[in-house]
């Protein structure tokens, strides 16, 4: 058995020369030339990888190696490395608190920079450009939607947010419309998604929602964060089978976490990347998972499910950990996934053979055991037996899927549609009822004499401050949930934030001021208050002040 594997001691130069930082106690460590800095993973690619943009068209290889991140001084990934081919699905596990999700965001880009300290992520041998991250779905564990939307709507809103402008609508409404049928959501379509308090989509239907809307945008590469979390078995079983089936039928890269699955979900998986306190404790062909745990002398018991074994066993001690990693560092020295930029090296060469060959050309003199396959490491390799890169694509694609006018109008009407029943709920309209009828019952007729002027003045005070407070304590009491949708779009990269705010100040000024102008209307005759100049300069004010709030309000939540 190979010994302790040290975290703390830097990793061995790879053959190409490649140092990844390593994460010492104090961030410390030795250091790649070219990473003088804390890199995000786009930066982090570019450094690395000097090949030219593979293209996504024809499925993406998602390979990442040596991926370090380091959290208030703990190693929360430690040395990950995986590959993943289209057409397969690769499942993320471990124990609780083992990294998963953090992978997960380090393949989507979402890691801090200051974070995530070194590593390679190659998509078709190169580095992660917009255009290709456009490519790229991430599915979050939560299922963050507005709760007032239908599922069509929802869909339709995202369709238009993140599908290009040049799309005909009639195109959009079509590729909904087979989203719908591949996830199987039809009959929810004009269900309202729901909130807490009003009763909407299922939790199935939610997740199956949560991978529609990220799939309208035909991703090549799709990053799943526990998909069937909540979810009973059946429901769970039958999710995974959709996505096993849209993987394979539409030949998409995925990578999914996943707690415990049962047996048949598990045997769905072609590849599994167990993980264990932040490192690999395997990696490679799901349906090899037991023989290398019989090698190391660890059998399940007959008709066992093998998830429920490897996690058992992972988390049965410190030192039965430390084993498998430790075996599993050895498969992987001796695998060949460590040559990596080796491989990709030969990219050029494989490429400038394949186009003489017409054929792929696979990396050679490379071992392979262990539940690594060598074509694994095929670069480039796709079904109609082309290298798939394109270098004559170019990334100088505009930063948003839309313009500003499109993400205004489409916004204005979503905000519209999301806040009409919380603005004018029921409750809110008793409410303001029952306030304008005390208003008016306690100013009754108030004549307009001197001696009156202090009721008078009190009574408009009342209603400008009340409308200066109402809009905010609305605004508090919306934004936050309102706040994860905004975050959730905006880094998928759908919409400028100016174009959200402006949106959502001018779909909700009208709603927030039909409540004040019947307040006044009402009170102000019955309190005698004067003649219609003096109302519309009352009212006048009203609305600035109920404006003011509700823009400052929305103002800061941004
Ligand atoms: N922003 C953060 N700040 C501090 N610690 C963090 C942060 N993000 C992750 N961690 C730590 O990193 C480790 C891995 O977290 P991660 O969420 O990736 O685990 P996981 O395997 O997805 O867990 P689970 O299955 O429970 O979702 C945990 O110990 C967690 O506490």
């Amino acid at each position: 058995m190979a010994a302790q594997h040290d975290k703390t001691a830097p990793p061995a130069q790879h053959s190409n020369g490649f140092y990844p930082k390593v994460p010492g106690e104090h961030g410390h460590g030795k250091t790649n030339p070219a990473f003088t800095g804390m890199q995000s993973g786009e930066e982090l690619s570019r450094l690395t990888v000097p090949l030219q943009r593979g293209s996504v068209k024809e499925g993406v290889n998602l390979h990442f190696r040596g991926i370090y991140v380091q959290i208030d001084g703990k190693d929360v990934l430690h040395d990950v490395s995986g590959t993943v081919k289209p057409g397969e699905l690769l499942a993320v596990m471990g124990p609780s608190g083992s990294g998963k999700t953090t992978l997960l965001s380090v393949l989507s880009g979402r890691v801090a920079p200051e974070h995530l300290k070194s590593g390679e992520i190659l998509i078709n041998g190169g580095p992660i450009t917009k255009r290709i991250k456009r490519k790229i779905c991430y599915v979050l564990q939560q299922d963050i939607f507005l709760g007032n939307l239908t599922l069509r709507e929802t869909l339709m809103f995202t369709a238009m947010l993140r599908l290009p402008e040049k799309m005909a609508y009639h195109e959009k409404e079509k590729k909904v419309e087979e989203i719908v049928d591949a996830l199987d959501i039809r009959k929810c379509l004009d269900t309202l998604i729901g909130t807490d308090i009003k009763r909407g989509l299922s939790g199935g239907e939610k997740k199956r929602a949560n991978i529609a809307s990220e799939l309208l945008t035909d991703p090549s590469l799709m990053l799943l964060d526990e998909p069937t979390s909540g979810l009973d078995s059946s429901t769970a079983y039958s999710l995974m089978t959709t996505v096993k089936q849209y993987t394979e039928q539409h030949n998409k890269t995925v990578v999914t976490t996943i707690h415990q699955p049962s047996s048949q979900i598990y045997h769905m998986f072609d590849k599994l990347l167990l993980m264990a306190d932040g490192e690999i404790a395997y990696f490679g062909d799901a349906h090899n998972i037991l023989e290398f745990f019989s090698r190391l002398g660890m059998q399940p018991k007959p008709n066992y499910n093998p998830a429920d074994f490897i996690l058992e066993k992972v988390k049965e001690s410190d030192e039965v950990e430390r084993k498998i990693i430790n075996a599993s560092n050895e498969m992987r020295k001796v695998s060949t996934l460590s040559p990596l930029t080796d491989s990709i090296e030969t990219l050029s060469t494989s490429r400038k053979n394949s186009t003489q060959n017409g054929g792929i050309k696979t990396i050679s003199g490379q071992n392979h055991r262990n539940g690594l396959d060598p074509k694994d490491v095929h670069l480039n390799h796709v079904p109609n037996g082309a290298v798939a890169v394109d270098m004559g694509e170019s990334d100088k694609e505009a930063k948003w899927p839309t313009g500003f006018l499109t993400q205004y109008k489409v916004l204005t009407q979503r905000n519209f549609k999301e806040a009409k029943p919380r603005l004018y709920s029921r409750l809110n309209w008793i409410q303001n009822i029952a306030v304008t009828l005390i208003l008016a019952l306690v100013w009754f007729q108030t004549p307009l004499v001197e001696e009156k002027i202090r009721d008078v003045s009190g009574a408009i005070f009342f209603l400008i401050t009340y409308w200066g407070f109402m809009p905010m304590a609305d605004a508090l009491l919306a934004f936050p949930s309102e706040r994860l949708v905004v975050n959730k779009e905006r880094l998928a990269g759908s919409y400028r934030l100016s174009s959200y705010y402006l949106a959502k100040v001018t779909s909700e000024a009208p709603l927030m001021l039909l409540l004040p102008t019947f307040m006044i209307s009402v009170c102000y005759p019955m309190c005698g208050f004067g003649n219609a100049a003096g109302f519309f300069t009352t009212w006048s004010l009203l609305m600035l002040s109920a404006l003011t709030a509700q823009v400052r309000m929305e103002g800061r939540n941004e």
